[in-house]
């Protein structure tokens, strides 16, 4: 049962045995399939910080059907540009923010500013962000989008997923919801499905940056049991045609040895990504002790110009 992986993997006291989990770092091809990029080399990938595509390892789950695995595409920069991204730009009105019924932040204040500026009001707020949506907003009451609450899907969002849906073959998927996830280290994400898109046939993407997570993905139902996988910082999952409605879940969060956003030399790198050295020094505090999970989804069907 998803319940009981959830559960187990979740348990402080005692800690889980982690020998099951699922670690695309060293594949086990009893367990995974190595699927084929379609090398089309994107010039603008660079500039969205992605590695060439023919250095990706890209991997199916054979016990998943759909459920496919990027690992880190990302380029040290690249990692850097999204957590910031993530950090100061998304949580940015006019996006919703979980903190928004709170009334914690003044129209004119955004959570970053407040957070890495003002000490006194900051030092609580640092923990509270919890998801921002961007796009069509997904509505956690009535689970479903709705054509009044839409914002623009960041351009550079759009055009990354482009280059990672041509690459692996679902050309035509268009990002048009995204909801980033903020975790701290005992945040957990309880099992759901994600069924509120019209365009269920479009795949979902699920992008994580920072600290480790032990991801669970279970069957369509709450009582066929699931497989744990880590997902580290830059890695992708996507959930498509048979594992696109399966339960999934985070029931922990674990510190990571392995940074790929550190770099020794990064804050001397040229390009203007890692720019702003302070701003990054702010992000780079942050992301020590979180994860964040860029989910981004198509919500209409292709052609279709309004949800009704
Ligand atoms: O954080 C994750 O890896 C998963 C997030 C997720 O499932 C969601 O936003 O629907
Ligand atoms: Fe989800």
């Amino acid at each position: 049962m998803f319940k009981d992986s959830f559960k187990y993997y979740k348990s402080r006291n005692p800690p889980p045995d982690l020998k099951d989990v699922v670690d695309f770092s060293i594949p086990d091809l009893n367990k995974v399939r190595i699927i084929t990029t379609q090398c089309v080399e994107n010039q603008q990938g660079d500039k969205l910080g992605l590695k060439p595509i023919k250095e990706w390892r890209v991997y199916e789950l054979i016990d998943v059907p759909g459920l496919i695995f990027i690992e880190n595409p990302f380029t040290e920069i690249g990692q850097q540009y999204w957590i910031l991204k993530c950090l100061k730009d998304y949580s940015k009105k006019p996006n919703k923010l979980n903190l928004d019924i709170h009334n914690v932040l003044n129209d004119n204040e955004s959570w970053w500013d407040i957070t890495f500026g003002n000490p006194e009001k900051g030092k609580n707020l640092l923990s509270k962000l919890r998801w921002t949506t961007l796009g069509y907003h997904h509505n956690w009451d009535t689970k479903k989008y709705s054509e009044d609450l839409k914002t623009q899907m960041p351009l550079e969002i759009v055009k990354l997923m482009d280059i990672l849906a041509d690459a692996i073959g679902f050309q035509g998927f268009k990002a048009e919801a995204a909801i980033i996830n903020y975790y701290r280290m005992n945040s957990t994400l309880a099992g759901h499905t994600d069924h509120s898109e019209i365009n269920i046939d479009a795949p979902l993407f699920s992008i994580s940056f920072g600290q480790t997570a032990i991801f669970l993905i279970g069957g369509l139902t709450q009582e066929e049991p699931a497989v744990a996988m880590y997902l580290r910082s830059g890695d992708i999952v996507v959930m498509s045609e048979g594992s696109r409605l399966r339960y999934h879940g985070v029931p922990k969060i674990l510190p990571t040895i392995i940074k790929p956003w550190e770099t020794n030399n990064a804050s001397e790198s040229n390009t203007s990504i890692s720019k702003n050295v302070d701003h990054w020094k702010k992000a780079k505090m942050y992301i020590s002790e979180a994860r964040i999970n860029m989910n981004i989804r198509q919500v209409l069907k292709s052609g279709q110009m309004t949800l009704y």
